[in-house]
């Protein structure tokens, strides 16, 4: 079912093709998979990443757009949003972080430059974990080149 459940944001703001709840999920467990914190028990975050979302194939994949306040979005998906472990806090992260790569691959895709800010804009301050912080620099790096050379042109 959430092979055919696609991601709401992206179908609100007309994105062609957009990613199904499961290629969301299936990105996170990778993501998950390839973390080096040997802190974290690396097997309960990929099993999180892997059912973090799994309520939407029942509630529907709530977005901001649908003004559905956070404590009705969460006690219609319970359990995960607690992120009262380690893992949990983490694949929050990862959930987040994975959006934003999205987002920027979509820009990409469809040579939009800065379209998807708002996913961004929304993300701030909710990257803690050094390894996902990392990778948002990253991200924000190569879409800080792509926004200049679309702004600036090489003559
Ligand atoms: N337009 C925006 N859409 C957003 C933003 N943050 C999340 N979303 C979308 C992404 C998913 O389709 C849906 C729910 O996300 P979950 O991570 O809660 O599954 O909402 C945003 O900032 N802007
Ligand atoms: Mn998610």
């Amino acid at each position: 079912q959430l092979k055919r459940v696609p991601r709401t944001g992206w179908v609100y703001r007309n994105v062609a093709n957009p990613e199904s709840v499961s290629d969301h999920m299936y990105r996170m467990a990778m993501m998950a998979l390839v973390t080096e914190d040997k802190n974290l028990n690396k097997d309960r975050c990929l099993r999180l990443a892997l059912v973090h979302d799994m309520a939407e194939c029942i509630v529907g994949d709530i977005a901001p757009a649908d003004n559905i306040p956070k404590e009705e979005k969460h006690r219609r998906e319970k359990e995960y949003e607690n992120q009262s472990t380690a893992e949990a806090k983490f694949v929050k992260q990862l959930d987040q972080c994975e959006m934003i790569l999205q987002a920027f691959e979509y820009e990409e895709l469809e040579n939009t430059p800065g379209r998807l800010q708002d996913f961004f804009d929304s993300t701030a301050g909710k990257f803690v974990h050094p390894e996902i912080l990392q990778l948002v620099s990253l991200i924000n790096r190569e879409r800080k080149k792509r926004t200049a050379a679309t702004s600036h042109p090489l003559p």
